[in-house]
C-alpha cells in the first residue's frame, strides 16, 4: 500500500459519470471564462488529479490567510503553499463574477474548457505580507517578482469541477497522476519509495545519492522531476527528460521509476520543500529527499542568498510529525578522487581530497566543448547534454550591421556573406534592408514607428534562424538605439548578437550615392530621409565600429571575421 494522502482522501476531481460530464461540458461552454495562465494551468492539473490533495480548488480568503501566516487550512490541515487564482478588477467586472456564481476555466493553449469554478469569494490579497511570509520578503525573489509584476490584484477562491484533463503532447506515457503512480508501486509491489525532487539535470552525484537513501530506508526509488514551470534559465525539461532517461539504466535493476510531476516551482525554499513533500505524499511516496538549499533561487544580485543552505531541512524537521512522509535529509554528495567514490560531505574526513563541478563550470564546459571527466557524469548523459548545448563552431549567431544608407553596409554584408559560405558549416543567411522591405515589410513606410516594426521583424527572423544554428547577417539602416537594443534582447536570447556600428560619414554616403537617392531626397521628393530629414542614432556601444571612406570592405570583413572566431564560432570540429 502507498502512503496515505495529505488529508487522508486523494482528490479526483474530474468528472467520471459520463451523464454529469456531458452536463458539465456542456454548462462550461455557456459561462462566462477564465483564460488561466501558465502557472494556473500547472496549479489547476495538481488540483484536478489530488496533487495538491486535500485542495478542491483555489484558496479562499480563510485558507489563503491561515496558508500565508502559518501554513495552515482553515480546516487546520497544514500547506505551506498559496494557491490562487488571481484575475484583474476589469475581467471580475467584465465576466461578472461574485461569490456564488460559476465560472469556466480554460486553457489558454488550446481553447479547451478545463474546469467550472463555484466561486467562494473575491479578495484583494496583502502582496507585502505574502512577500515577507511566504517567501522572506526579498523583492528580488522570483516568486516576489512574479507576484509584483504579474499577479493581478484579486484572488477568486472556490471549488472546481474538473471537465477535461489538459492535453500533453510531450512524454505522455511518463506523466503519472497520484492515482497512476499509486497503482503502478502497487503493481510493482513497492511499498516503500523514496521520492527526488529535482529541476537539474543528474549526474553521478545525484544517482548515488538517491541509491544511498534507498539503502538507508531500504526503499526504492521515485525520480519526480518538475516539468511544469521552474527558474527561468534552467535547463529546458526535453533536455532533461532525455537526461533522465538516460540515467535510468544506471541504476540497479527494477530500483528506480521516473514520473514527471507539471509543477509550477516558485522556488519558495523552506516553505516549497513542505508544499513538495506533500505533493510526494500525495503520489504514494513514503519518504522524500531535501537536501542542500532545497528549492532555492540561490543568490541575489549583491550575492546574498536567499535562505541558507539548511534553512529547507530546519523547516520540513519542524512538522516532521504531522507530515506523514519521512523526510531524508541529505548534505551535499561530493566525490573522493582518491578513492573513486562519492559521500555526503558531512562524513568525509578533514584533509581528504574531493572534487566538484559546479552549474557554471558545467555550462561552461559545455559551451566550449571542453572535457567533462566521467567521475562527473555518465557519457550517456554527457551526449544528451551536448546535444542541447551544441559547442559554438555549431551554434548560430546575428551579425547585426547598422548604418546610412550607401555606408557600406550592403556591400560589407554581401562580401561577408560570401566569406562564410567559403567557410561552411553552416547555412548563411543575408538579411539586407531592401530584400526585407521587398519581402516582409512591404506595407510599412518610414515613420518611427513603422521602422521600429521594421526592425522587429527582421529581430524575430533573425532569432528563429540564429536559433536553428544559422550565420544571419541583417544590414538595415535601423536609425533608432531603442529598436536595436530591442532587436539585441530577442537575438540574444536565443544566441550570440554582434552589433557592427558603419559609421561612413554622411558626407561620403551621399558623395559616392550613384543611385542619386539622397539627391532625391535632398529635393523633398523622398520625405523623412535618414540624415536628410529624419535623425540617425549612433549606437552608443557597438562590438565593432567601421567607415568604408578609410577601410576597404575586404579589411572590414577581416575584422568580422576575427571577432568570431575569437568566439569559437569558426572553430573547425
Ligand atoms: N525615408 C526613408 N528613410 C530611409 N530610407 C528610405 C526612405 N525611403 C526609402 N528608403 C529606402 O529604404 C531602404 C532602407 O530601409 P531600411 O529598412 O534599412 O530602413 S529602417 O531600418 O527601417 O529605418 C533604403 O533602400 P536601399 O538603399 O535599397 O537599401 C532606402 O533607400
Amino acid at each position: 500500500m502507498a502512503n496515505p494522502p495529505h488529508g487522508g482522501i486523494l482528490k479526483d476531481l474530474v468528472a467520471r459519470d459520463a451523464p454529469r460530464h456531458a452536463e458539465l461540458e456542456a454548462e462550461a461552454a455557456t459561462l462566462p471564462a477564465i483564460l488561466l495562465t501558465e502557472r494556473q494551468l500547472c496549479d489547476l492539473e495538481l488540483i484536478m488529479n489530488g496533487g495538491f490533495s486535500p485542495l478542491e480548488g483555489f484558496m479562499n480568503e480563510k485558507d489563503y490567510d491561515g496558508v500565508v501566516a502559518e501554513s495552515r487550512l482553515a480546516d487546520g490541515n497544514l500547506f505551506s503553499m498559496p494557491i490562487t487564482l488571481d484575475a484583474s478588477g476589469e475581467t471580475i467586472k467584465d465576466l461578472g463574477l461574485k461569490a456564488g456564481s460559476r465560472v469556466t476555466l480554460r486553457d489558454f493553449r488550446d481553447d479547451r474548457n478545463l474546469a467550472i469554478l463555484t466561486i467562494d469569494d473575491i479578495y484583494r490579497p496583502d502582496k507585502t505580507k505574502e512577500a515577507q511570509l511566504v517567501f522572506g520578503g526579498d523583492e528580488e525573489h522570483p516568486a516576489i517578482v512574479y507576484l509584483n509584476t504579474k499577479v493581478q490584484e484579486f484572488y477568486i477562491g472556490g471549488k472546481v469541477e474538473a471537465v477535461n484533463k489538459l492535453a500533453h503532447y510531450d512524454y505522455v506515457a511518463l506523466r503519472y497522476t497520484p492515482a497512476e503512480l499509486r497503482t503502478h508501486f502497487d503493481k510493482l509491489g513497492w511499498t516503500r519509495v523514496v521520492a527526488f525532487q529535482t529541476r537539474n539535470p543528474m549526474h553521478r552525484a545525484h544517482r548515488e545519492l538517491t541509491v544511498r537513501a534507498a539503502r538507508a530506508r531500504q526503499a526504492n526509488v521515485l525520480i519526480h522531476p518538475v516539468v511544469g514551470l521552474t527558474k527561468p534559465g534552467d535547463i529546458d525539461h526535453f533536455t532533461r527528460v532525455r537526461v533522465y532517461q538516460a540515467l535510468l539504466p544506471r541504476y540497479p535493476n527494477g530500483m528506480a521509476v521516473l514520473g514527471l510531476l507539471p509543477l509550477a516551482m516558485r522556488m519558495g525554499g523552506p516553505r516549497e520543500a513542505i508544499w513538495h513533500a506533500i505533493i510526494r505524499k500525495n503520489h504514494g511516496a513514503t519518504h522524500f529527499i531535501v537536501g542542500r538549499d532545497h528549492a532555492g533561487p540561490g543568490k541575489n544580485s549583491k550575492g546574498v542568498e536567499f535562505y541558507g543552505p539548511y534553512d529547507a531541512q530546519h523547516a520540513v524537521e519542524k512538522y516532521r510529525s504531522e507530515l506523514g512522509i519521512e523526510v531524508v535529509e541529505f548534505q551535499q554528495v561530493t566525490y573522493l578522487p582518491d578513492t573513486d567514490e562519492y559521500k555526503p560531505v558531512n562524513e568525509v574526513s578533514a584533509g581528504v581530497k574531493t572534487l566538484d563541478i559546479s552549474g557554471t563550470e558545467l555550462r561552461r564546459r559545455l559551451r566550449s566543448g571542453a572535457h567533462i571527466p566521467e567521475w562527473f557524469s555518465y557519457p550517456e548523459v554527457i551526449k544528451v547534454l551536448r546535444e542541447s548545448n551544441p559547442p559554438r563552431n555549431a551554434q548560430g549567431f546575428t551579425v547585426f550591421l547598422t548604418g546610412y544608407q550607401n555606408s557600406g553596409k550592403d556591400a560589407i554584408a554581401r562580401a561577408l556573406q560570401v566569406t562564410l559560405n567559403q567557410q561552411g558549416g553552416r547555412s548563411v543567411s543575408l538579411l539586407l534592408g531592401e530584400t526585407v522591405r521587398h519581402e516582409l515589410s512591404s506595407e510599412l513606410g518610414f515613420s518611427r514607428e513603422d521602422r521600429d516594426k521594421n526592425i522587429q521583424r527582421i529581430a524575430f527572423v533573425a532569432a528563429e534562424l540564429t536559433k536553428a544554428g544559422a550565420a544571419v547577417i541583417a544590414a538595415p539602416i535601423a536609425p533608432y538605439e531603442s529598436s536595436r537594443k530591442a532587436a539585441k534582447d530577442t537575438i540574444s536570447a536565443v544566441g550570440t548578437f554582434i552589433l557592427v556600428h558603419v559609421a561612413t560619414p554622411l558626407e561620403y554616403c551621399e558623395k559616392t550615392d550613384k543611385r542619386g537617392i539622397y539627391a532625391k531626397a535632398r529635393r523633398g521628393e523622398i520625405k523623412g530621409f535618414t540624415g536628410v530629414d529624419d535623425p540617425y542614432e549612433a549606437p552608443a556601444k557597438a562590438d565593432l565600429v567601421v567607415d568604408v571612406e578609410k577601410q576597404s570592405v575586404r579589411s572590414i570583413v577581416h575584422e568580422i571575421v576575427l571577432i568570431l572566431e575569437s568566439q569559437g564560432f569558426l572553430d573547425r570540429s
